[in-house]
């Protein structure tokens, strides 16, 4: 089940969920508005799974950043959010949809117990001007069907991230795990 905007409003206030910063406009019927942080890794090189992305980082400047095709960023969400309750599915919009930008390639989920200020893998379908503090998209919450796991037996990479994450599947490569 998906959460409606009153609802994720409530939860937010007893504490269930956590969105920081909040602002209860950004609240649609089953979702809230979330915005583009104001740091940008760029990877532009080959990248290889066995090694640490390389990349530059850098301030997205109030004059905005034109983005390019055919290049990885690495962004974060303004936001930290999470909940011990819910699940968290991060998604772009159509707004931001139909400027041609993927505001994430493949990691739209968030587990229930994880709080983060999310990293995005953005691409562009054409050169794009983003802005800091942008509207980005929608983040849902989902009920979850089931008991919780035991997230910390697990040694999960990614339960509180506060900035940019590269992949760390070189980590596990480097152990023998692949
Ligand atoms: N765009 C994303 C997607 C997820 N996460 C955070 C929140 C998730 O709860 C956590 C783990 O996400 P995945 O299960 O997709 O990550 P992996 O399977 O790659 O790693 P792990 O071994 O930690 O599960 O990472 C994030 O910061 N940014």
């Amino acid at each position: 089940m998906i959460l409606t905007g009153p609802a994720i409003a409530a939860a937010q206030a007893t504490g269930e969920i956590t969105i920081d910063p909040y602002e209860p406009t950004r609240l649609s019927p089953n979702a809230y508005d979330w915005r583009l942080g104001d740091t940008v890794r760029i990877c532009d090189t080959d990248l290889d799974a066995a090694t640490p992305t390389p990349y530059t980082e850098t301030t997205i400047p109030d004059t905005g950043l034109v983005l390019q095709p055919g290049v990885l960023y690495l962004g974060l969400t303004h936001e930290r959010t999470g909940s011990e309750i819910y699940a968290q599915l991060l998604n772009g919009n159509r707004t931001v949809g139909s400027l041609g930008i993927w505001v994430h390639v493949s990691a739209p989920l968030g587990h229930q117990g994880h709080a983060i200020r999310w990293t995005l893998e953005i691409r562009v379908a054409r050169p794009v001007r983003v802005y800091p503090r942008m509207t980005f998209g929608k983040l849902v919450f989902l009920h979850c069907l089931g008991t919780p796991a035991s997230y910390q037996l697990h040694g999960l990479k990614y339960t509180s991230t506060a900035g940019i994450g590269i992949s760390r599947l070189y980590e596990e490569l480097a152990g023998g795990g692949a």
